[in-house]
């Protein structure tokens, strides 16, 4: 399968005197979903600022469909949708001006924005506030005006940053419904999330961070091997727990 995200040997962090991100490397590819965990100030959303192009690495490099940043900025940024743990969106504009903006940010055509859009404000139980303004909308729906323009851009990576807090239990399984669907059609999906048995449910392969390094990565029995748990048995939570204390409970 064709490589949509590689970070390579990435060290970097807010001085340059003292990085919080040692060598971190690691690949997504088309079609596959990745949860990124790690306990508080692991080094995920760091990480994330790296791959976003807001931070610049010390050392390594990240490319996104096969360019980066310096290479190509249009390319790169058009590449991925980001849906960030607090929602960022214009007071003054409306849910249905956010989705327009969005489609024309990725260059959507109208006749698959019209669809899309209306399936999605249906899924995510937002007909009635369609004509809202964000500032009018409650956190959780603010968080689905996020979901549902990244959904709407269909770009070949997600980057999706702690998604459940904020949304109800039907807001959470259309989420989970559409990344499976995304995934299907060919996207790649990186998502950060302390909700470990749902990351274990749907991600096809893990990245354990902690203190700035990556302790271990693959899927879970890969995970559990780094733990140092032999039986393919146990959950992502059991591993994680050894890898991270580096104990049993
Ligand atoms: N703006 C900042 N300036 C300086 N240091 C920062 C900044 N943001 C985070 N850090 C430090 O970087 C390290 C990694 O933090 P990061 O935010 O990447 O963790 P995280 O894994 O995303 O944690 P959480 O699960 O709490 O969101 C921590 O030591 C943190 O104190």
């Amino acid at each position: 399968m064709e490589t949509i995200l590689r970070v390579s040997q990435l060290t970097g962090g807010y001085t340059p005197r003292r990085p919080v991100l040692h060598g971190i490397d690691f690949e997504l590819r088309a079609g596959e979903m990745v949860g990124l965990i790690g306990l508080n100030g692991a080094g995920k959303s760091t990480t994330i600022k790296h791959i976003l192009g807001l931070m610049h690495p010390h050392e390594g490099d990240v490319k996104v469909a096969g360019v980066s940043l310096q290479e190509s900025p249009q390319q790169y940024r058009s590449a991925f949708a980001y849906v960030p743990e607090t929602p960022v969106l214009f007071d003054e504009l409306t849910v249905e001006e956010h989705l327009r903006l969005s489609a024309m940010a990725y260059q959507v055509p109208e006749e698959q924005y019209e669809q899309s859009a209306a399936s999605l404000l249906e899924q995510y139980q937002m007909v009635p506030k369609r004509k809202a303004f964000a500032s009018h909308l409650s956190k959780g729906m603010k968080q689905k005006v996020m979901i549902m323009s990244a959904l709407l851009a269909a770009p070949p990576l997600y980057i999706i940053d702690e998604p459940f807090l904020g949304l109800d239990p039907l807001g959470i399984r259309s989420l989970l419904d559409q990344l499976v669907e995304v995934k299907r059609r060919g996207a790649a999906i990186l998502m950060s999330s302390h909700i470990l048995s749902t990351v274990e449910t749907y991600c096809d392969r893990f990245i354990v961070m902690h203190q700035g390094r990556i302790a271990a990565q693959g899927d879970l029995d890969a995970i559990r091997s780094a733990a140092g748990m032999e039986q393919r048995s146990g959950s992502l939570e059991d591993a994680f727990y050894r890898l991270v204390t580096g104990g049993d409970r």
